[in-house]
């Protein structure tokens, strides 16, 4: 490696980057950084040019930094260049060969483009071993910053806290947490967020995290009621505000809160007074909405300058939060206001940059409770959690696990795979098939064979037991509504039933590409549809396409990963013409004529990345035929966790199942260090 400045920009080391563009392994962005680095201060060294490339082509990988001692250990590895299979001139470790990371180190603290130190406005941050684009190095000092801050903010409990929590979460308990013996996490987490503006509670699928929240909710209430009576005002409550990440997961969490809502307000649920139901809110929004996203903008309307009007927030699906968006919701939240993020640690990142959940959760699952906490916890819940001693850092204090899923037992062959795979165990994930009928593998020989047909087709697979649906399903739910003329009837009943029939299979692809990818599988199940004579496929809108918004669109109100269904109603003249119908986080259905649909995909078959905060009664996850960087513990694990009642595994070669359990998501992050 040079340390020279690129003299002649057509050879060598430039040239083979400007390869790689071509081939479609960097992007034409990440040189384009490194061009402009180069042409405002042009001695700058060749290093520190290649390290700008780096740090752009990790960052769009989802990395918030280049972790510059990490590449130069496995270059290649890191960087997945040349990618898995492909073949090249010369690769990374050839282009770093006899660089050491202190001559990088010191290389790029001279150079004119970089800072050493937070203040400054050179383009790019070097903060130790880490190499940053200065916004995203903002950003993470900004969110540690921030939820530091927010976890020391304490509020005063009254001294009959435990009595309370008690009251609400006693029913909860099984006997041994009910004696002691076992803590009840949901409780904990609980009296840890009454107690702090920050908490965080993470938890596998039906582990109560929605359960909880509605009871510590019904506890903040009351306490704030009281404290409003006691100081002659009107009892309003606290401000609440709830939020996920996108219009599926906010119309999830809307729907059950209003299901155990109205549970309580009819007196059902032992523990909660009805009176709670009026003053715990439905409505959720996405974070978008919430913030006011501005069309064409990275902007919000509510910033620290114009914070958002509530005293609680809940966001839900916290693990989809990007970096940058975890930093403009914390900028907009006031600084009293509390935060309580749910999500599952062990779910895959956002799909942009950083890894805010899991960095704050990294020892979630042995936690480091100081004495201070379990002393407070104690006095608060009962339980003795000296056996959760430890030296957690302060923001480890307010970070709870909830270990049990109500939803996914013993019995549960979802559950008993999910817990396999997110321990890391490819052996014991090989044993709990047969066990269960719940689960199946198929292994198909090609994308032509009946087994895949029939899963399409029927939902059918060997070894599942009871009925699960395929996409025949919500096909014939559609046609059976449909008058003699083809369409649809007007109410909106009919596309509800055919969005629920849709709901109940999915098809998730671990890669975008190739014939066992989201475009080879979408093709194929059309095929498959169109010979079944269940759709008519030849025009590009038809009766019973599914798609996907792949943009944000503020004027259609429907956001990036909204899912809807194209279906036929009557014109003036009862002719038949496609709209496509999407349900909203509100409840209501959105029609949308195609033609303004410019930015959306078909549906049969979606990334595993894009399932995150859906679920679906039978999910069959596709699994690529040759090795990839993007099979990972992580991936296998969301695939199989969003499966409610069945779960399908479609594995071309199976032993990349075994290579994918093994293989964690590292996203280079300085934020875990820096929340120390
Ligand atoms: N301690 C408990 N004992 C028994 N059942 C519980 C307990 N906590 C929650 N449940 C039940 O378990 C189910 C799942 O709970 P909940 O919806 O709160 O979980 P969740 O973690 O929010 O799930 P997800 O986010 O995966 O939808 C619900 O039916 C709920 O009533």
């Amino acid at each position: 490696m040079n340390n020279a400045p690129i003299t002649n920009p057509d050879h060598g080391l430039w040239a083979e980057l400007e390869h790689y563009v071509e081939q479609g392994w960097l992007r034409a962005l990440d040189l384009a950084l490194a061009r402009w680095l180069a042409q405002q201060v042009p001695s700058t060294p060749e290093s520190v040019l290649l390290a700008a490339v780096l740090t752009s082509h990790q960052l769009g990988r989802g990395h918030i930094c280049l972790d510059l001692a990490a590449l130069l250990e496995d270059p290649d590895t890191l960087l997945s260049l040349p990618p898995a299979g492909r073949k090249a001139d010369s690769r990374p470790a050839d282009w770093l060969a006899g660089l050491t990371l202190a001559q990088w180190q010191a290389t790029l603290a001279e150079a004119e483009v970089v800072d050493t130190e937070e203040a400054g406005t050179a383009p790019l941050v070097l903060d130790g071993q880490r190499l940053y684009l200065r916004r995203f190095h903002r950003f993470e000092s900004q969110v540690a910053r921030s939820l530091l801050a927010r976890q020391a903010l304490r509020f005063e409990l009254p001294d009959d806290v435990q009595a309370r929590l008690a009251a609400l979460f006693d029913p909860l308990k099984d006997e041994s947490e009910r004696a002691g013996q076992t803590p009840h996490w949901q409780s904990i987490a609980a009296a840890l967020a009454a107690r702090s503006a920050l908490a965080v509670i993470s938890g596998g699928p039906g582990t109560g995290k929605t359960t909880t929240v509605v009871r510590l909710l019904a506890l903040l209430q009351a306490l704030k009621q009281d404290e409003q009576r006691a100081q002659g005002l009107e009892p309003t409550g606290l401000r609440i505000r709830l939020a996920a990440p996108t219009g599926k997961a906010a119309a999830r969490l809307s729907e059950s809160l209003a299901a155990t809502l109205g549970d309580i307000g009819e007196g059902k649920v032992a523990g909660v007074e009805a009176g709670v139901a009026k003053v715990i809110p439905t409505d959720v929004s996405t974070l978008h909405r919430l913030l006011g996203a501005r069309p064409d903008s990275r902007f919000f309307r509510h910033n620290a300058d114009n914070p958002l009007h509530l005293d609680l927030l809940v966001v839900d699906e916290a693990s989809m939060v990007d970096l940058e968006m975890m930093a403009a919701l914390l900028a907009a939240l006031p600084p009293r206001a509390r935060l309580i993020l749910l999500g599952d640690k062990d779910q895959l990142a956002s799909v942009e940059a950083g890894a805010v959940l899991g960095d704050l959760c990294r020892y979630a699952g042995e936690p480091r409770y100081q004495a201070d906490t379990r002393g407070f916890l104690f006095r608060a819940t009962g339980y003795d959690l000296d056996a959760f001693q430890g030296p957690g850092s302060d923001i480890e204090q307010q970070i709870v696990m909830l270990r049990k899923s109500h939803r996914f037992g013993a019995d549960s062959g979802i559950g008993t795979l999910a817990r396999a795979v997110n321990a890391g165990s490819a052996s014991e994930a090989k044993s709990v098939w047969p066990r269960f009928g719940d689960i199946t593998q198929l292994q198909p020989a090609s994308v032509s064979d009946a087994a895949l047909r029939l899963l399409v087709l029927e939902g059918q697979a060997e070894g599942l037991e009871g009925t699960p649906k395929g996409y025949r399903h919500y096909l014939e739910v559609l046609s059976q509504g449909l008058d003699d003329n083809g369409c649809g009837p007007e109410q909106d009943a009919w596309a509800r039933a055919v969005l629920n029939a849709f709901g109940e299979f999915q098809l998730l692809c671990a890669v975008r590409e190739g014939e066992w990818g989201v475009s080879g599988m979408n093709e194929r199940v059309s095929t498959i549809l169109a010979k079944a004579g269940l759709i008519q496929s030849d025009a590009p809108w038809y009766a019973g396409r599914p798609v996907m918004m792949m943009r944000n669109d503020y004027g259609l109100g429907l956001m990036n990963g909204d899912i809807g269904l194209c279906l036929p109603f009557a014109d003036d003249m009862g002719q038949p013409v496609l709209r496509v119908v999407f349900p909203m986080p509100d409840g209501s259905l959105k029609r949308v004529l195609p033609s303004r649909l410019t930015e959306v995909e078909t549906v049969f078959a979606m990334t595993v990345h894009k399932s995150q905060g859906s679920e679906f009664a039978h999910t069959a996850m596709v699994l690529p035929a040759d090795p990839n960087p993007v099979l990972t513990r992580e991936l296998v694990y969301t695939g199989i966790t969003r499966a409610r009642r069945w779960f399908t595994l479609v594995a071309p070669r199976p032993a990349l199942l075994d290579s994918a359990i093994r293989q964690r998501t590292q996203r280079a992050s300085g934020l875990g260090e820096r929340l120390k």
